[in-house]
């Protein structure tokens, strides 16, 4: 147990601009939409947001750190591959998930139909099972970039424990 603490909390926050000719990957899930978010990886902003809130948890910087996108290995990276190695990173140091909470600010499309699907797919990731994970989603009610549909963004908070 790292420093003699029971658990420890991380927070994560991230935002992606939408754009034409881009697919959308939500929680390592490919959803039909004219629009998809752009970045060096394949931008899934809800990924990263749990990303960053287990690297926080476990005092280990961020996903800019481990995968800077200024490195082409990094080039369209599946959120679900880093998700991966971020848990790798949080289980070497002796943490395992305890639950972890998303939420999605988009306007458009409803993922509600998805929802399910991006928790399997987050908690097979994180070496979890689904009841640990709680994905939701909120419009803005229109209004900021995420309202006028620019872009999405994405919170999550993380609780970890000592592994065993
Ligand atoms: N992209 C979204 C946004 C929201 N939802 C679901 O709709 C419900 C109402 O959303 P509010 O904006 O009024 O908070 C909420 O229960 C969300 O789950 C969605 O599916 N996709
Ligand atoms: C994931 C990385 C690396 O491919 O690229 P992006 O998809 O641009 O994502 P971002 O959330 O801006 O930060 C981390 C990046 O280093």
């Amino acid at each position: 147990m790292a420093r003699g603490l029971p658990f420890r909390i991380g927070f994560g926050y991230d935002v992606h601009r939408l754009v034409p000719g881009r697919p959308l990957v939500l929680g390592g899930v490919r959803i039909p939409h004219p629009t998809g978010l752009l970045g060096h990886s394949d931008a899934d902003v809800l990924v990263h947001a749990l990303a960053d809130a287990l690297l926080g948890a476990a005092g280990l910087g961020d996903i800019g750190r481990h995968f800077p996108d200024s490195d082409p290995r990094y080039k369209d990276m599946a959120g679900f591959d880093l998700l991966v190695q971020v848990v790798e990173m949080v289980n070497g140091r002796g943490w395992v998930l305890g639950n972890a909470d998303l939420t999605l600010v988009a306007e458009a499309p409803k993922v509600a139909p998805f929802i399910g699907a991006m928790t399997e797919e987050l908690a097979v990731a994180c070496r979890s099972t689904p009841e640990r994970i709680n994905v939701k989603a909120t419009t803005t009610e229109g209004l900021g970039p995420a309202g006028r549909g620019e872009g999405m963004a994405a919170y999550a908070v993380a609780l970890i424990v000592p592994a065993g």
